[in-house]
């Protein structure tokens, strides 16, 4: 059976001239619904083909986007883990290079010591000083020193200096044996003055035990010389200080003195030595 709208109108009979304008209405109509689904469709079909086009370009771009980092994951992990191996080598290079100095160092001091007939004992010994000047570029001596070691017409460290200075400004003990007359006063005396550095009024900061008071007196005279410019309190214990001074308000950075001297002080009159920070022994 017929379904379509036609069999609605069966067995009527239609003048068409009568109502031609009409008709010509519902056909213009008609072509443009046919018209506009065609359009329609076309538009979907398009829609549906930039779909398609753009589908795939997404997923590309999907996938680019995916694959990218990956990549670049890669690429950047392998980079770092090869920043990461140059550094070492670049750290073992330096460390070679640096053990390598130090031997060189090493042998050139053994050859200086050798040619100034200094002996040494123990590990590691600094490096001996080759003039006085590198008392200022390796240590940070302070001008007035150099510029009494030039007025007192000492032009370049005797062995022991050159030696006994870099150890005890290390801040290493030393036990140093040298000829008389040979300058073991300045060796001691320098690195006293360039540790204590200024002045204080704090008490007693340095000791000079010597085994006879005329070797006492001679150490106070050097030390004098040597801290020209420098208004630090360099004191003999002489007998009449030892028995009147009152030791608790004397101002005094170095302190010379024999052994019984000092001894008498601490025990009589209350020399306070807990503030002292640097010992030296001359000819025991
Ligand atoms: N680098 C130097 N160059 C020239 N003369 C120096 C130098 N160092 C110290 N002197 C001088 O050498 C002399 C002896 O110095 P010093 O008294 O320190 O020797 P010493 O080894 O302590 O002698 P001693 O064993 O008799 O005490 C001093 O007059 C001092 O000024």
């Amino acid at each position: 059976m017929e379904k379509g709208p036609s069999f609605l109108f069966s067995g009527i009979t239609f003048n068409k001239k009568r109502f031609a304008s009409d008709f010509a209405r519902f056909k213009e109509k008609k072509e443009s619904d046919d018209l506009l689904n065609d359009t329609s469709s076309l538009v979907e079909s398009q829609n549906s083909e930039i779909e398609e086009r753009t589908v795939p370009a997404k997923k590309r771009k999907r996938k680019s986007m995916v694959s990218e980092p990956v990549e670049g994951f890669n690429v950047f992990k392998s980079s770092k883990s090869e920043d990461v191996m140059e550094e070492n080598v670049q750290t073992e290079n330096d460390v070679s290079q640096g053990k390598k100095e130090l031997y060189r160092q090493m042998e050139r001091d053994a050859l200086f010591r050798k040619k100034h007939n200094i002996h040494t004992s123990g590990s590691n010994v600094p490096s001996p000083l080759q003039n006085f000047t590198e008392l200022k570029s390796r240590y940070g001596c302070k001008q007035y020193l150099l510029r009494n070691f030039a007025e007192l017409g000492y032009k370049e460290p005797t062995p022991i200096q050159r030696q006994a200075i870099p150890v005890i400004l290390s801040g290493r003990e030393c036990f140093a044996c040298a000829p008389t007359g040979s300058g073991k006063t300045l060796a001691f005396v320098c690195p006293m003055l360039m540790k204590l550095k200024h002045a204080s009024k704090d008490g007693v900061r340095a000791v000079i035990l010597c085994p006879t008071r005329e070797l006492a007196a001679q150490t106070a005279r050097e030390c004098k010389k040597m801290a020209k410019g420098k208004k630090f309190y360099i004191k003999l214990m002489t007998s009449q200080l030892v028995r009147s001074a009152d030791f608790s308000k004397l101002h005094c950075d170095i302190l010379i003195s024999t052994p019984l001297r000092l001894q008498f002080a601490i025990r009589k009159r209350k020399l306070d030595l807990s503030r002292y920070v640097f010992e030296g022994l001359s000819n025991h």
